[in-house]
């Protein structure tokens, strides 16, 4: 439990008290009668085989306020769908799974590819898309969550938490992010949100002045969660990048699409953790290296959209700013943890700080080598005007997979 503080410029909503589950889940499930309630599952089929998406479908199994769960299952062959049939079938409640390198979703992603309406790159960003477009589709859900099937600490109050901002339907919330502390088994994680986005947010303020758009994302507790909820109408226009830019591409266009007074985050819970990846000192194109580049690229993008220009010079001005801001929140996180009993590796910090640096260098040249690179996939509602049965074919296919493959 926190402060009740109201930092930044859109809505906190806080862990004030304990509630008993059970309280929460009957006023979710009278929510769910007027507005019903969905949840989104991107997963990789490399996650069915780990502790943490089990534990997660145990708790969601007992959650009784869902219409519909919609799995999007990347990287699986035929044996492991119908392994993932199995898998996801002790779910009580109505649930699908797109099993997205199956023949009808690829084949369906041809003829997308070749009206250019298609995802460039594989990846989250193309599955949730995928399942975006499932839930508009599909039409049974009013109000949807969605959350990375790698967390460890997964509780049904998480869920529930992340999912009530946007279904009490007195709240006039179109889109709702989660945060947490990212502390566990002794340690401060969270890397790059907190060494490199909200340090390179703070500097390019410094460097651009206070823009509105830098104030908002700057307003985000965590800006990387993988978790948030929308109502179904967030849908249908919004652009998201196929690359990890994911997470700040969907804050963006909430950004662009609403006041800010139709956006909050909440807080869905006091540990949270994950699974890691490698920092990859060494290789630009993998783990938190990539990422980070994938992240620096989209704000350039994007204040680039807003009329800002972009040189060699400013760049070096804004990883210099950073770079100066970071080290100073190394500090600041290092006494924090030593408060609280908690390690953090001053060198390690410093390591990924410089790695971030030289990151933010090689984005502005990517970014000004190729302008015309945009990882964004369309919007379903170019889609579908492109393609008007763009929706009947989607549930089709996903439902003679279902059918075929029938869990035993
Ligand atoms: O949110 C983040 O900063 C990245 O996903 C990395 O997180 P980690 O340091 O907890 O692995």
């Amino acid at each position: 439990m926190g402060d009740f503080y109201q930092n930044g410029i859109i809505t906190t909503l806080h862990h004030l008290a304990d509630r008993p589950i059970e309280e929460v889940e009957e006023e979710l499930t009278r929510f769910g009668r007027k507005r019903p309630l969905a949840l989104i599952l991107p997963s990789l089929f490399s996650e069915l085989e780990g502790p943490a998406l089990s534990h997660i479908i145990d708790e969601i199994s007992q959650v009784p306020y869902l219409s519909e769960i919609v799995i999007g299952l990347d990287r699986a062959d035929e044996e492991q769908f119908r392994y993932a049939r199995q898998f996801f079938s002790k779910l009580p409640q109505h649930h699908r799974i797109l099993w997205n390198d199956g023949p009808r979703l690829r084949a369906l992603d041809a003829e997308l590819q070749a009206l250019k309406l298609a995802p460039k790159e594989a990846g989250k960003g193309r599955n949730v898309w995928y399942c975006m477009g499932y839930i508009l589709a599909s039409g049974r859900a009013e109000s949807v969550a969605l959350h990375d099937c790698d967390v460890t600490t997964y509780s049904r109050e998480m869920l529930a938490r992340l999912i009530y901002p946007v279904a009490n339907p007195q709240f006039n919330y179109e889109f709702c992010k989660g945060f947490y502390a990212r502390v566990s088994d002794g340690k401060i994680n969270g890397r790059v949100s907190r060494l490199l986005v909200t340090p390179l947010l703070r500097a390019l303020k410094k460097v651009f002045g206070e823009i509105e758009y830098l104030q908002f994302l700057d307003s985000f507790r965590y800006p990387l969660a993988g978790e948030f909820s929308f109502r179904r109408d967030v849908l249908t226009d919004i652009r998201i990048p196929s690359d990890w830019g994911l997470e700040i591409g969907v804050l963006s266009e909430m950004h662009r699409n609403y006041a800010n007074n139709r956006l909050c985050q909440v807080d869905i819970a006091d540990q949270y953790d994950h699974k890691h990846q490698d920092l990859s000192l060494d290789d630009m194109e993998a783990g938190l290296s990539k990422m980070s580049i994938d992240i620096t690229k989209s704000l350039f993008r994007k204040l680039a959209t807003q009329g800002y220009t972009f040189n060699t010079e400013t760049f070096r001005s804004v990883k210099a700013t950073y770079y100066r801001i970071a080290l100073d929140f190394v500090e600041t996180y290092h006494n924090d943890a030593v408060m609280n009993g908690l390690q953090l590796d001053i060198h390690a910090e410093e390591m990924a700080v410089e790695m971030f640096s030289r990151n933010i260098i090689s984005a502005g040249e990517q970014f000004l080598s190729n302008p015309m690179e945009t990882p964004f996939i369309p919007s379903w509602s170019r889609v579908s005007s492109a393609m008007p049965d763009v929706f009947d074919r989607l549930i089709e296919a996903v439902e003679l997979d279902h059918q075929e493959f029938m869990a035993e």
